[in-house]
C-alpha cells in the first residue's frame, strides 16, 4: 500500500462557530501506515482540532479526511461519526465501568458470538498493555497510570488500525509514563498498528515518534523524521518546542564570538561547553542544576545568560569563572 492511500487530510479547514481564528487552515498530510506520528505544537495551535477531524469527531468546513480513500463524515454528516477502524483515547478514562472488573471493562467491547476467540484476544491485550495482573481487579481500585492503560487495552480490543492518542499520559508520573510509551512503540512494531498522538513532551515525541508534525496557528510549519527536526529545525518555533534551547539576539551572539546576518541564534546547552582550562574565563557561573548523570549550568555574561550543559558534574560552583566554547548552533530569520 503506498502512504498516500491510507490516512489523508485534503486541504482541511475548521473554524469553530463564533471564532475568528480557525483551528486549522488548509492542512494536507499523508499519515504513514504502521508507523508513530507525533502532532506537537504551542497551546492553541490546533493539534486536538487536528486530531478531531482526523478521527471524524469534527466535520471540517473545507477539505477532507480521506482514509484507504474512503471520505470520513464528520458528526454533522453521519449518525454515528468517524471509521471503525480508528479509535481514539485521551486523557479522560470516564468510559471505564469503575464496578466492574479490568476483564470485563475490555471483554465487553467483543462480541459473544465466538466465547473462545473473545477470551483470547482479552487475554492477549492484556498481556499487550501489561495488565494481565489486573485482569480481576476492580476498575475502581486503579490507579490513574493502570486506568489509562485499561483504556488503551479498550481501544485496541476490536484491532483498529488506527490509534489516536490525545495526550494520554498526562495524568501519568514518569516512570509509568515511559512504561506505556515503550508498550506503545512494541505494540507498534508487533502489530502493526498506526499511531497518531499529541503531546506536549519533548521527550516523549522525540522517543517515541517516527514522525513529527509542528503546527503553529492551525498550520503545519514542518515535519518530518524526530531527529532532522531536532538538530536541523526549519523554525525558531520548532527549535523552542523541542528543546530548552538558548535563543540569542544577533547582537548577542556577536557577543559570544558568532558572526551572522540573521535575526535570532539558538545554541542548545549540548552545544556549548564550559571550560576551566582557557586563559580567557569570561563567564561567570550563576546556576548550578543537577540533572542526575549530567548538570545544567546557567552562565552569564553582561546581559547574556545562557544555559550549558556540562557532563562532568560537581566540577563547577557558584561563582566559578569559565570559558564556554560554543561547538555548534543554528541561524533563524522567523
Ligand atoms: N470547542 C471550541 N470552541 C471554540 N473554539 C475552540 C474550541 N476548541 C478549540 N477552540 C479554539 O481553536 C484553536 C485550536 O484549539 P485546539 O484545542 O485544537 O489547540 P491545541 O493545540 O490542542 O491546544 P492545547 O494544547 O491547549 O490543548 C484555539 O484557538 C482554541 O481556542
Amino acid at each position: 500500500m503506498s502512504d498516500t492511500s491510507f490516512l489523508q487530510a485534503l486541504a482541511v479547514s475548521k473554524t469553530y462557530p463564533g471564532e475568528r481564528v480557525a483551528g486549522v487552515k488548509r492542512i494536507s498530510l499523508n499519515i504513514k501506515p504502521q508507523k508513530i506520528t507525533a502532532i506537537i505544537g504551542e497551546s492553541g495551535s490546533g493539534k486536538s482540532t487536528l486530531l478531531r477531524l482526523l478521527y471524524g469527531l469534527l466535520s471540517p468546513d473545507d477539505g477532507r479526511v480521506l482514509f484507504k480513500g474512503e471520505r470520513i463524515w464528520g458528526p454533522e454528516e453521519k449518525l454515528i461519526p468517524g471509521h471503525d477502524a480508528m479509535k481514539m483515547v485521551t486523557q479522560d478514562t470516564d468510559g471505564l465501568n469503575l464496578y466492574a472488573k479490568v476483564w470485563d471493562n475490555i471483554a465487553v467491547l467483543m462480541p459473544n458470538t465466538d466465547v473462545s476467540a473473545k477470551e483470547e484476544r482479552t487475554s492477549q491485550v492484556l498481556q499487550q498493555l501489561n495488565i494481565l495482573k489486573l485482569a480481576s481487579k476492580q476498575a475502581f481500585f486503579l490507579s490513574g497510570g493502570e486506568k489509562q492503560r485499561v483504556a488503551i487495552a479498550r481501544a485496541l480490543i476490536t484491532r483498529p488500525e488506527v490509534l489516536l492518542l490525545d495526550e494520554p499520559f498526562n495524568q501519568v508520573d514518569t516512570s509509568f509514563r515511559e512504561g506505556l510509551q515503550q508498550d506503545i512503540r512494541q505494540i507498534v512494531h508487533d502489530t502493526g498498528l498506526t499511531v497518531i498522538m499529541v503531546s506536549h513532551d519533548p521527550a516523549e515525541v522525540l522517543s517515541m515518534a517516527d514522525e513529527l508534525i509542528v503546527l503553529k496557528d492551525g498550520e503545519i510549519i514542518e515535519a518530518g523524521h524526530p531527529k532532522t527536526l531536532y538538530q536541523a529545525p526549519q523554525n525558531l518555533y520548532t527549535a523552542k518546542l523541542l528543546t530548552n534551547c538558548n535563543v540569542l539576539s544577533q547582537a548577542n551572539a556577536a557577543l559570544c564570538g558568532i558572526s551572522t546576518k540573521a535575526a535570532d541564534v539558538v545554541i542548545y546547552p549540548e552545544w556549548a561547553a564550559p571550560t576551566g582550562s582557557w586563559t580567557r574565563k569570561d563567564w561567570t557561573v550563576k546556576q548550578v542544576l543537577f540533572k542526575g548523570n549530567h548538570e545544567d549550568l546557567l552562565v552569564n555574561k553582561g546581559d547574556i545568560t545562557l544555559r550549558v550543559l556540562n557532563d562532568e558534574p560537581d566540577k563547577y560552583k557558584l561563582g566559578d569563572k569559565v570559558h564556554i566554547k560554543i561547538n555548534k548552533y543554528l541561524a533563524f530569520d522567523n
